[in-house]
């Protein structure tokens, strides 16, 4: 090779520009690792911390299972003094586990700690039902809590602090929280049937054989109870020939009118009798999808059911704490409206604001 011909004026030019795109590159990585700015932790109080629903709760939300993979956390964890040990054990645990986006941990007894700067409040605080007792038997040990656990959040709580009853009765006790809490605005507070929607759609998917991704909008009607009305009138499955209602793709309306709606209103009583405790991941990880599609949004096209207080839509009495179907975008909850109703529909609409009406009277008289 004749060494004359070798155009090394070239060479050096793109051995130049190599090494410059090189280092021009690093210097790009290195001033986008100093501007990655990392977000503010969210605060999160879980009351009943150490309960079984709290102990599978708080590693989904230090893992961003709530609110994102990329949201650091602060846990306030509260339970009452004879927990207190057992609340202990949570929080080595949680340290043990070393959760990269978990910032701190505060497990205390005293609610006024707990409540403190808190932005979101799970309140699992309370006592589960037993086996042969329905979630208003609860009531008067409960409801009494949350007139309690109301006023500290009203004074301790970050502004704008949004609150998810899970307690039963929750939807009854969400109310007296927002009676006795009367400067959080009532957008603020909600009851969790997000438990009984994950299972309609789960129930439905097991039915037709489907991935449960490919079932949406069932809803939820009303109260966390025996009387709810799990709804799949406007309800879809994708399929490989597109979008499908349920109704026709399950073809057999009289299991949907009755075996249906009774698994999914007994479905709470029939893991108590499977377990001898109520359900405690599926009520974790359903407390997960309320808070992260609350603050997240939902999906274009999807709405979810969540326990809001209502304001007349679909002609429930206003003032109760309702389960409706409903869309989420910027940290705002609206009811889905205009979806038709029919005749059967509307009765177990009303039957299950009527019981709602009548825990609402019963609450009142156990707290006078
Ligand atoms: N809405 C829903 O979909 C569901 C609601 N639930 C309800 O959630 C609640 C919690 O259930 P579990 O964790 O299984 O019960 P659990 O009995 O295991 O835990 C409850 C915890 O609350 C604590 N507690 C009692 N009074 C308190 C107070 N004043 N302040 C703070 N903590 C207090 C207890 O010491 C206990 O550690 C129950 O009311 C249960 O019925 C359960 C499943 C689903
Ligand atoms: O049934 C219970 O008492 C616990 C609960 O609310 C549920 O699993 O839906």
């Amino acid at each position: 090779m004749n060494m004359e011909t070798v155009p090394w004026e070239l060479i050096q030019k793109c051995v130049v520009v190599l090494i410059s795109v090189s280092l021009f590159w690093k210097i790009i990585k290195y001033m986008c690792g100093l501007l990655k700015v990392e977000k503010e932790p969210v605060t999160v109080l879980v009351t009943g911390a150490a309960g079984q629903i709290g102990y599978a709760l708080a590693p989904m939300i230090a893992r961003g299972v709530m609110l994102g993979p990329d949201q650091p956390v602060i846990l306030h964890l509260l339970d009452i003094e004879p927990a207190s040990e057992s609340l202990k054990g949570v929080k080595m645990e949680l340290v043990d586990a070393a959760f990269p986006l978990l910032k701190g941990v505060v497990a205390t007894t005293d609610v006024v700690e707990a409540c403190k700067d808190v932005n979101v409040a799970v309140m699992l605080g309370g006592f589960p039902r037993k086996e042969g007792m329905e979630r208003k038997d609860v009531m008067s040990k409960n409801v009494s809590i949350y007139k309690a656990q109301a006023s500290a959040l009203e004074q301790h709580a970050a502004e704008d602090c949004k609150v998810l009853v899970v307690a039963n009765p929750a939807n009854t006790n969400a109310l007296i929280l927002k009676e006795y809490a009367p400067s959080i605005p009532e957008k603020n507070i909600t009851c969790l049937t997000r438990l009984d929607h994950n299972r309609a759609l789960g129930q439905i998917s097991e039915r037709l054989s489907v991935h449960v991704g490919d079932v949406k909008n069932v809803i939820i009607w009303g109260n966390h109870s025996s009387t709810q009305y799990p709804d799949v009138n406007h309800a879809t499955v994708t399929t490989n020939s597109g979008n499908k209602s349920v109704r026709a793709a399950v073809n057999d309306d009289n299991w949907l009118n009755n075996e249906f709606i009774s698994i999914i209103q007994q479905r709470g009583a029939a893991i108590i009798k499977a377990r001898k405790l109520s359900s405690a991941l599926s009520a974790a990880s359903a407390a997960c999808d309320h808070v992260h599609d609350w603050l997240l949004g939902t999906p274009k096209g999807t709405w979810v059911s969540m326990g809001v207080y209502c304001d007349g839509s679909y002609g429930i009495q206003p003032g109760l704490i309702y389960s409706f179907p409903v869309t989420c975008e910027n940290g705002q909850w609206k009811i889905v409206q205009g979806l038709e109703i029919d005749k059967v529909s509307r009765e177990k609409m009303e039957n299950t604001a009527q019981e709602l009406i009548e825990e609402k009277e019963l609450a009142k008289s156990c707290l006078n």
